[in-house]
C-alpha cells in the first residue's frame, strides 16, 4: 500500500490504527499527533472514529450510524446500510441520518488534510431513497482550500451506480484549542429537561428550521 507523504498534495498527516481511540483527551491528542505527521496514512486503511462516541462513526454510540470510513486515492470511501434506528417514512432513511452520513464522511475527510476543521455549512441535494438495508457508497474528497475554508464534495450511490445523493460542504479550519474548549461543556444526562421548559406544548409544531454553524454551539432558528 502506498504510503501518503507529509508533503504530497492535500494528502498530509494521519492515522492510527482502527479503534485506538480513548476519550476527549486521548482523541485530541491524538489528532495533534496526525498534523505533526506522526501517523501517515495508507490508501485502502480503514480511519479510526472521530470519537468512541461519535454520531456519525463512535463504536460505542447506541444511536450512531457506526460508519466505517477508508482512504483512497482521491478522498475516503463508506459503505453503509441504513437500517430501523434511522427511519423516517417508512422503509426510508431519515434525511437527518444521510446528513449525518455525509457530515461524517466529510470529518474524515480531514485525515487527507492535515487541519482539524469543522463544519460551517452542509447542503444535500437527495435525488432519489436511501431505502433501508440497501448498501450505499459513499465517496468524500476536498473540492477547493482557500485560506481556512475547505469546500469538500461528496457523492452517494447504490449498487447499480446509480447517484442516490450528494452533498456540498463548507469546513473552515480550527486549532485543537477549539476542541478542548468545548470538551465536557454539555450538561451532564437528567440535566437538560427541555419538557419543563418549552412553553408551546406539543401543538405548537415549527413551519420550518434553520441550523446555523455559526457559533461553537449550533443555534436553532424555528420560523
Ligand atoms: C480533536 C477532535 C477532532 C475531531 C475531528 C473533527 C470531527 C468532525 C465531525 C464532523 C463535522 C462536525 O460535526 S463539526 C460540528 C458542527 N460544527 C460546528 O460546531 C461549528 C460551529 N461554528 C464555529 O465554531 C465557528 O463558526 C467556526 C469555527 C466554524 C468559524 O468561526 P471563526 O473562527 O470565527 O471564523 P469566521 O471568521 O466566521 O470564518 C472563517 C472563514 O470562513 C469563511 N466562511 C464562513 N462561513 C462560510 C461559508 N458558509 N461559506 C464560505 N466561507 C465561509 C469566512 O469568510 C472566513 O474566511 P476568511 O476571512 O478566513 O477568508
Amino acid at each position: 500500500m502506498t504510503a501518503i507523504g507529509k508533503h504530497s498534495n492535500q494528502m498530509t498527516p494521519v492515522g492510527g490504527s482502527e479503534g485506538d481511540v480513548s476519550r476527549e483527551g486521548g482523541v485530541i491528542s491524538r489528532w495533534a499527533a496526525h498534523l505533526a505527521g506522526q501517523r501517515p496514512v495508507e490508501i485502502g486503511q480503514t480511519l479510526p472514529p472521530h470519537s468512541p462516541d461519535c454520531a456519525g462513526c463512535g463504536p460505542d454510540n447506541p444511536a450512531g450510524l457506526h460508519l466505517r470510513a477508508v482512504r483512497t486515492a482521491s478522498g475516503v470511501e463508506a459503505v453503509h446500510c441504513f437500517d430501523e434506528a434511522h427511519v423516517g417514512a417508512p422503509g426510508i432513511a431519515h434525511g437527518g441520518a444521510v446528513a449525518l452520513a455525509f457530515d461524517d464522511l466529510f470529518g474524515f475527510v480531514l485525515y487527507t488534510v492535515g487541519s482539524l476543521a469543522v463544519t460551517r455549512s452542509l447542503t444535500v441535494e437527495y435525488r432519489a431513497p436511501f431505502r433501508l438495508r440497501q448498501p450505499y457508497t459513499f465517496c468524500a474528497n476536498v473540492a477547493q482550500r482557500e485560506g481556512r475554508r475547505l469546500l469538500l464534495h461528496a457523492e452517494a450511490r447504490d449498487d447499480n451506480g446509480r447517484k442516490v445523493g450528494s452533498a456540498e460542504a463548507t469546513f473552515v479550519v480550527v486549532g485543537a484549542e477549539h476542541f478542548a474548549a468545548n470538551a465536557g461543556q454539555g450538561m451532564s444526562p437528567g440535566e437538560c429537561d427541555l419538557q419543563m421548559r418549552d412553553p408551546r406544548g406539543p401543538s405548537n409544531v415549527p413551519s420550518s428550521v434553520a441550523v446555523s454553524y455559526v457559533h461553537s454551539q449550533p443555534s436553532v432558528e424555528v420560523q
